[in-house]
């Protein structure tokens, strides 16, 4: 018997319900981590060969990319909680990360990372096609990355909430040859200048860097403007590859403070001071109760492969250190989806870093970027490879996080 158009329409709500309560589910079973997948255009690097640049990696639909070369024996398909195929935009991209923003303001730790091999459009994703524009507004709204439109995203939430509730602060961090940087310090002239720090693991467990310098921001101008700023000290080098390559992994964190209701309705003030190292103020009042949540967010310098790339001297060097600590990232998710006693963070800087957001209880979302041509297919597998190992984590549920007591 035929069904009417209404019965059909009804069948595929239901289905697609389903489908959404499954994936939920599913979501919660691994504990929050989530795999999107970018594919970038074809690129006028990548026609170095006409035959290299044949396509063969697709987005076959919003949650699966194939990787079909018959040519090298490679024919796969790999799912993930969304994928975009290189027609999308950046917007499209944003709109599948909004929400974490709004869990940001909830009460859980998030932690956005790009990862792929050199010139898949990392920095581009994160920050968008003119990465030192961003602050300037000459970064049309359309063309910036989710870290423009996270911190606009963030103080959009934030002025809906009771005035003077919420206090953000920024740090930018670079790992570099297995070395973190404080890109925010300044030297005794007072000029920007990147002084190294240590990573430490608390008595709680969770690793904290020493003397971190935090920004007081007041809206998204301001982020993005310190931003611009230090990533004229962010370590470039030209490869064969991409001409402005990154050469170390950055990572910039909004700490946001906010006031509970209660300690807002009392006024409750306590002088508190701070162990951290506040480049406006030394000290300055906290409330009583602070609930305090940070949002990380990662543009993973990119792995690659020494002979494609051409380089040579310390930029080898530099390869090395960005290698092992991609591979050290691997290891980890490695240990964390087989569910091993001992899970390496302390093998590379990197890990030590991100430890609280990988295996901790922050919601993850790694962002792999991929390039679709023939040349960059090895590339490409073991990019979607670490991607299926994330998701393999079966990461403790992310736990919001309780109002801290701040005693004076
Ligand atoms: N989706 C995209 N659409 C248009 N252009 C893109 C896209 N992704 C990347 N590009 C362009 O490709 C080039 C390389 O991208 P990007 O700098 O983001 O690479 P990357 O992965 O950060 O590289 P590296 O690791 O070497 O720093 C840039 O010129 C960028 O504008």
């Amino acid at each position: 018997m035929e069904r009417s158009l209404e019965e059909e329409k009804e069948r595929c709500r239901a289905e697609r319900q389903r489908r959404k309560e499954l994936h939920n589910t599913l979501v919660e079973l691994r504990g929050n981590i989530r795999v999107h997948c970018r594919v970038r255009p074809v690129l006028p690097f990548d026609h170095v060969q006409p035959a290299s640049s044949e396509e063969v990696v697709s987005a076959i639909s919003d949650d699966t990319v194939m990787v079909n070369c018959i040519k090298m024996g490679h024919n796969k398909m790999f799912e993930f909680e969304r994928v975009h195929g290189p027609e999308d935009s950046q917007d499209a991209v944003f709109e599948e990360v909004r929400p974490l923003l709004t869990s940001l303001l909830d009460g859980y730790n998030v932690c956005i990372m790009a990862y792929g091999q050199t010139g898949s459009g990392k920095t581009h994703t994160m920050m968008g096609s003119h990465p030192l524009e961003a602050h300037l507004g000459t970064q049309q709204e359309t063309q910036q990355g989710i870290i423009p439109k996270a911190a606009a995203e963030l103080f959009r939430l934030i002025s809906k909430k009771p005035a003077e509730s919420h206090t953000v602060e920024v740090s930018v961090m670079e790992v570099y040859n297995n070395e973190v940087f404080d890109l925010l310090a300044r030297d005794e002239q007072g000029n920007a200048a990147g002084q190294r720090r240590d990573v430490i693991t608390t008595s709680s467990g969770t690793s904290q860097v020493t003397s971190l310098t935090y920004e007081p921001v007041c809206n998204a101008s301001e982020v993005m403007q310190i931003i611009s700023n230090v990533l004229k000290l962010r370590a470039h080098c030209p490869t064969l590859i991409h001409t402005d390559s990154s050469r170390s992994h950055l990572i910039i964190t909004l700490t946001i403070s906010s006031k509970s209701p209660n300690a807002l309705a009392l006024g409750e003030r306590h002088w508190h001071t701070h162990s951290q190292t506040h480049t406006r103020q030394h000290q300055r009042p906290l409330l009583s109760r602070t609930l305090v949540t940070k949002l990380q967010l990662v543009d993973l310098a990119g792995s690659e492969c020494v002979g494609m790339s051409g380089v040579s001297g310390a930029a080898l060097w530099e390869v090395s250190c960005i290698n092992r600590s991609l591979s050290a990232l691997s290891d980890v998710l490695g240990a964390l989806a087989e569910q091993r006693p001992h899970v390496p963070y302390r093998n590379s800087k990197l890990t030590h870093l991100l430890q609280d957001a990988i295996g901790g209880d922050a919601k993850l979302l790694v962002m792999l970027c991929v390039s679709p041509t023939q040349r960059f297919i090895t590339e490409s597998l073991q990019s979607l490879g670490l991607g299926t190992r994330a998701r393999q984590v079966q990461k403790e549920p992310p736990r919001r996080k309780n109002n801290t007591l701040k005693v004076k």
